[in-house]
This record gives structure tokens, C-alpha cells and sequence, in this order.
């Protein structure tokens, strides 16, 4: 793979460029703003996203998003899961034939209660072997400054998903293959709700324990919807399932994990957006529609739930935790 485009020059659009990049494989980033772009072609920096980051001289960046597709192997999706679609379809028409299509978003579509992968196979028109997703423990900050980490390309097209491996491997960046997206792209999306109820934990001032066992419950929940969706169980071991939602949980880099735990502290719903300065905390929107996802398929998911009930009904995160605690006792594997 020689040419990439990447569209969506935020945090991790950005940072996955610049692995490209890293890695040898010439990257056009399409910015939505033209003097994002601007800046990033003259001083090599996106101050607005990664201040002090200096990107590689063989990735070049524009806001015509015709002249980032032309002749691109792949094109990267690196935009909100809820504007995707939007985005997507003001494209479609100038995806270069073949090109293997890659998500980077971390949700489920409010209202279609799509996946990523099915959006992009929808609006392109695409067969689902020509679309990959990536997904692990992977906070752009840290990439970004060149802090090892791995990560999991996904697709049921075993060979597209090497050749994109081949063209994001560099020395801090270890990308596995797996044929199971929808476990990848469910640990993707589920953990940030995770994040949030474990933000709100530690805002309320909990410790360890309370994250730990948030985390846990999370993993089962998310394995729940997970079986019931026809993905591998042993996926949400992996990167993109336990890897992704410790680092994801842990993490004050994490924008969902800082969100809740502002909500945690008494922020509204409208200050802790406000404080997050434009960039996207997934879980907010898609604890909706995995809420309502798993409501369709009839599975248990309490965590998910009560963080949708205090986004967006107004419960106090200090009444979701007596809710969940006094729950009906159960075997930990039912
Ligand atoms: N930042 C991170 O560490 C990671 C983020 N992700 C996922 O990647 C996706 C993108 O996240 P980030 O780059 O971090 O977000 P961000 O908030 O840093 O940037 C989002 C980008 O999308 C653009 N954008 C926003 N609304 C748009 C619209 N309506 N049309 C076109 N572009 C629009 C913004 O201008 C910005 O360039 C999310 O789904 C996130 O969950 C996945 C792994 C790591
Ligand atoms: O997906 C991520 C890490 O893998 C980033 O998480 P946040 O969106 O919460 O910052």
C-alpha cells in the first residue's frame, strides 16, 4: 500500500496519519477547516489537536477531500460515528474503486443502531470484505509522542486487513489482524460508555475497587451484546475488547472517562460538554443506542442503561451507584 487518505484530522485522525506516515506509507489528510490544513502543510504541526507534535514531511494535508481520495489505496474514516454517514455520503462518489475502507469511530449510530462498518458498507455500497476497522487501546496523545502501543485491524478479508497492518507497523505501533469486526467494533463502542460510569465513580470520589469492578461488569455486559450480535467471545479478552476499556477506563487522557467524571462531580450535562472543547466523548450518544440495541435483542446491560439514564434523564450519578448495588443478587456468570 503506498497511498493512503486519511479524512478527519482531529485527535486520532492525526495521530493514525502520522503512523502511516511513520511507517512509510504516503498519507493525504483531508482537514475540515482549510487553515487546519494550511497550518499542517506550512509549520507540520495541528496545534488545535496535538500541540508540540511535528508530523512527518511525507504526510501533506488539504481541505479538498476529491484531492486526498484521488489514487488512495485505503481511505481512512476518522470523523464523529454521528456525522459519519453525513460525511460519508458527500463522498461516496470519489472513493477510489477497490480501496479498502477503514473506520477509526468508536460508536453505534443513534437511530439505525448501526454499527460503523454497516454504515460505510450502506452508504458506499460496498461488500463488508472491503471494509476494515481499528480498534485497541489506543490514546491518540500517547501515540502521538511515540509511547508503544498495539492495536487490531479487522476485517473478514484476511489479506486487506495484512496489507493495512503492513502499512501502519512502525516501532511503536503494533497492529494484530482479526476477522471478527463486530467484536471489535462492539469493545470499541461499548468501552467509552464504560468510561463514562467509571468516570462518574471516581468523580463521586471512589476508588479502585469501584472502577475494577465497573470495568468487569462492563466486559460482561459488552460480551452479553457481543453473543447475541454473533461475535467471538474470546475478542473481548483481546485489544479491542479488555485492552481498550482498561486503558480507555484508567486513563485521564480518556475524553469520555473526564467527562463522567465531571458529571460525577455535579457538573450538568451542558459544562462537561463545554469543557471538552469541541472534541467528541462517544459514549454520551451511544449509550443510547446501545441502550436501545440491547433493549431490542432482550439483553441485560444495567451499567450502559444507567448511564443513558443520567446523560440524558437527568439521574444522579450517586443514585445510579445505590441502583446498581442493589440490584437482584445473582451468579456472577448468568
Ligand atoms: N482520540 C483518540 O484517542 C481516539 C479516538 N477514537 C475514535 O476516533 C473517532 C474520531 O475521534 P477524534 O479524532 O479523537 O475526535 P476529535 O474530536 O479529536 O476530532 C474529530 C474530527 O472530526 C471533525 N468533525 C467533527 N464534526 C464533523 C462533521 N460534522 N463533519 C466532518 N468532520 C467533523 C472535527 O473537525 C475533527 O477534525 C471517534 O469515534 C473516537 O471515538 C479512536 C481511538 C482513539
Ligand atoms: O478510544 C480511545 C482510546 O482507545 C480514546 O478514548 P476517548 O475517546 O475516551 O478519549
Amino acid at each position: 500500500m503506498e497511498r493512503v487518505a486519511v479524512l478527519g484530522a482531529g485527535s486520532w485522525g492525526t495521530t493514525f496519519a502520522k503512523v502511516l506516515a511513520d511507517a512509510g506509507t504516503d498519507v493525504v489528510l483531508w482537514a475540515r477547516r482549510p487553515e487546519v490544513a494550511d497550518a499542517i502543510d506550512g509549520s507540520r504541526v495541528n496545534a488545535d489537536y496535538l500541540p508540540g507534535v511535528v508530523l512527518p514531511e511525507n504526510l501533506s494535508a488539504t481541505s479538498d477531500a476529491g484531492k486526498a481520495l484521488a489514487g488512495a489505496q485505503a481511505v481512512v474514516l476518522a470523523v464523529p460515528s454521528q456525522t459519519l454517514r453525513g460525511n460519508l455520503t458527500a463522498w461516496r462518489d470519489r472513493l477510489p474503486a477497490d480501496a479498502t475502507l477503514v473506520s477509526l469511530a468508536k460508536g453505534v449510530e443513534l437511530g439505525t443502531l448501526k454499527r460503523m462498518s454497516e454504515v460505510i458498507r450502506e452508504v458506499a455500497s460496498v461488500p463488508e470484505d472491503r471494509v476494515a476497522v481499528v480498534s485497541g487501546p489506543n490514546l491518540a496523545k500517547e501515540i502521538a509522542a511515540g509511547q508503544p502501543t498495539a492495536t487490531v485491524i479487522a476485517c473478514t478479508d484476511h489479506d486487506r486487513a495484512v496489507d493495512l497492518q503492513h502499512a501502519c507497523s512502525t516501532p511503536y505501533f503494533r497492529p494484530y489482524t482479526n476477522v471478527d469486526v463486530v467484536g471489535c467494533e462492539l469493545g470499541g463502542a461499548c468501552k467509552n460508555v464504560i468510561a463514562l460510569a467509571c468516570g462518574m465513580a471516581a468523580g463521586l470520589g471512589f476508588g479502585d475497587n469501584t472502577v475494577a469492578s465497573i470495568i468487569t461488569r462492563g466486559l460482561a455486559e459488552t460480551a452479553r451484546l457481543g453473543e447475541e450480535l454473533g461475535a467471538d467471545p474470546l475478542t473481548f479478552a483481546g485489544l479491542a475488547g479488555l485492552g481498550d476499556l482498561v486503558a480507555t477506563c484508567a486513563s485521564p487522557l480518556s475524553r469520555n472517562r473526564t467527562f463522567g467524571e465531571r458529571l460525577g462531580r455535579g457538573d450538568t450535562l451542558a459544562q462537561a460538554q463545554e469543557a471538552a472543547h469541541g472534541q467528541v466523548a462517544e459514549g454520551v450518544k451511544s449509550c443510547s443506542s446501545i441502550r436501545e440495541l440491547a433493549e431490542r435483542l432482550g439483553v441485560d446491560m444495567p451499567i450502559t442503561e444507567g448511564v443513558h439514564r443520567v446523560c440524558h434523564e437527568g439521574l444522579d450519578p450517586r443514585v445510579l451507584t445505590a441502583a446498581l448495588l442493589g440490584r437482584e443478587r445473582k451468579a456472577e456468570r448468568e
